[in-house]
């Protein structure tokens, strides 16, 4: 494990991939409905609700919540009151994901640079990377609000490459939103299985991996071709 891999770069994505957030965005969601009045949402079901943004989010938990849509207004309030308590809780019960941080130092320590490519805006990321004092490791972070469109439009993933300068990359995800992404502006994508999916496009990724040891053998080989 000691070739140079410099001209390398690895895309994260953020949540359910490089971070466990769910708990925290669960919380915020929920003080967010409970606060309309909307009956909180089991926060094992919000995993399946993240990865496209916050907005979404908060749509996809209040028609779960009340059987109906979210009116435009209602889900102005959900957002306002979901980004000011976000915000203030953000880093509470987040935490990187077994092993990601190891694999990140060892392949940094090789040459290889890496960026965030999220659907969070950009500024709630650098905050939480910043809340968890891991800005150290990225070259740059890249969200929703961004570049001119959000995942899965390669958009972002392009100014990530742009940025970083790469040779060669790989994009580090767990959903479909991901995937398509990353082909979309052909890369190669590693998925995470135990991410917040939905992964019905798994048969189109690249590689699917189970925890960040297996991860990192198939990225090395990635990279290294
Ligand atoms: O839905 C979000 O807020 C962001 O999700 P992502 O980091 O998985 O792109
Ligand atoms: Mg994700």
């Amino acid at each position: 494990m000691t070739q140079d891999l410099k001209g390398g770069a690895l895309i994260f994505d953020l949540d359910g991939t490089l971070l466990d957030t769910a708990d925290d965005l669960a919380a915020a969601m929920n003080h967010a409905l409970t606060d309309l009045g909307f009956e909180a949402v089991a926060p094992k079901e919000v995993r399946h609700l993240v990865g496209h943004g916050a907005r979404r989010m908060l749509m996809r938990g209040i028609r779960i919540s009340a059987d109906r849509e979210a009116t435009a207004a209602e889900l102005d309030e959900a957002f306002t009151l979901f980004s000011q308590y976000y915000s203030a809780n953000i880093a509470d019960h987040s935490r990187p994901f077994a092993h990601v941080l190891d694999m990140i130092e060892a392949f940094r320590a090789r040459g290889v640079v890496c960026a965030i490519c999220t659907n969070k805006r950009e500024a709630l990321a650098v905050q939480l990377i910043k809340s968890l004092g891991l800005d150290h490791l990225f070259e740059t972070i890249v969200g929703a609000d961004t570049a001119a469109a959000a995942k899965p439009d390669p958009a972002p993933v392009n100014l990530c490459l742009e940025r970083l300068d790469a040779r060669k990359a790989v994009f580090v995800g767990d959903s479909d939103t991901d995937i398509r992404a990353a082909m979309a502006a052909g890369l190669p994508s590693a998925i995470a299985d135990f991410g917040y999916g939905p992964l019905e496009l798994a048969g189109e990724a690249t590689a699917v991996f189970g925890n960040y040891r297996e991860a990192a053998v198939i990225i090395e080989k990635l990279l290294a071709a």
